[in-house]
């Protein structure tokens, strides 16, 4: 079963910042020298050490690096699920905890996570039950437009064993995108999902950023997700986890698959996998 294809379009969503209008330039999230160490009873694991870096307001920063280089850690010290051993977070202007309380943060895992026995629109509307908050802000997108911005309006009332996993993966992104988040943090959402439907929601979720104006940090392993997705692409090394560079992708902002053949799109490629292999 497929999901309807949606038009392409930049139009705003009420409730999120047309991205022209996103401060261009303020950092929505910037960490300094940020080190995270696990210390269990068998062993101690330097998973960040001294990584700095920042996204801008209305960014979009793919992290990539190889298995084990603290790219999930690294989002989770920003959604603070982990506190760092040592340095400074910053999430637009407050602690990564202040801005959890203040729900501006969205995380999408890898498993869409959805409850087998809430249709879709009820997995969407979840966060409203459990979160605390019982309303939307005002003008924030209502569950249904956000059905409809995923791309799947006349699918509310489907149960999630009804759906294909990219259809799950896409209610997930709905429900991230609860309350107009500013920040959305992508952990490798697409990766268990077959080739053909993984680029299809690669070109979707440039339209939704595009349209939402949302911040997106988004884990991936494949350098042609994170060139393809991403303004800028933080290429990580691993043992212990840290920056081997931040990549400028100078790509245009809309972009369809094609871009992959293009000469800049494979040059930046081979560029990408040459740090990468600087960093296993
Ligand atoms: N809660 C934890 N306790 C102990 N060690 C941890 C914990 N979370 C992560 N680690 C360790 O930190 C390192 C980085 O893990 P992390 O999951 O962030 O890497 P990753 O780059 O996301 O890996 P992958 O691409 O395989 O998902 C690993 O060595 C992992 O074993």
């Amino acid at each position: 079963m497929t999901a309807p294809s949606t038009a392409t379009s930049a139009l705003p969503v009420a409730g999120f910042p047309p991205a022209a209008v996103t401060a261009a330039g303020e950092p929505a999230v910037s960490c300094r020298n940020v080190t995270v160490r696990f210390v269990t009873d068998r062993r101690t694991v330097t998973a960040l050490e001294n990584v700095s870096f920042s996204v801008e307001k209305g960014g979009f920063l793919s992290l990539l690096g190889p298995s084990g280089c603290g790219k999930s850690t690294l989002l989770r010290v920003v959604a603070d699920l982990v506190s760092p051993t040592h340095g400074q977070v910053n999430v637009l202007g407050m602690t990564p905890q202040d801005a959890r309380l203040k729900r501006s943060l969205g995380f999408v895992f890898q498993d869409a996570a959805l409850l087998p026995w809430r249709t879709a629109l009820q997995n969407v509307e979840l966060p409203l039950e459990v979160g605390g908050a019982k309303k939307l802000p005002s003008g924030a997108p209502t569950p249904r437009e956000l059905m409809k911005l995923v791309g799947l309006e006349g699918w509310e009332g489907s149960f999630p064993h009804e759906l294909s996993g990219g259809m799950r993966q896409r209610v997930s992104i709905a429900r991230a995108l609860l309350g107009g988040p500013r920040i959305l943090l992508m952990d490798e959402p697409f990766g268990a999902l077959d080739e053909i439907t993984r680029d299809r929601l690669n070109e979707e979720l440039r339209r939704i950023w595009q349209e939402t104006g949302t911040t997106i940090m988004f884990v991936t392993h494949s350098v042609y997700e994170a060139l393809f997705l991403g303004e800028q692409v933080l290429v990580l090394a691993a043992n212990p986890g840290r920056v081997t560079e931040l990549v400028d992708v100078d790509l245009p902002r809309d972009r369809t698959l094609k871009i992959r053949e293009t000469a800049p799109f494979v040059s930046i490629a081979a560029e990408l996998r040459e740090l990468l292999g600087r960093g296993v």
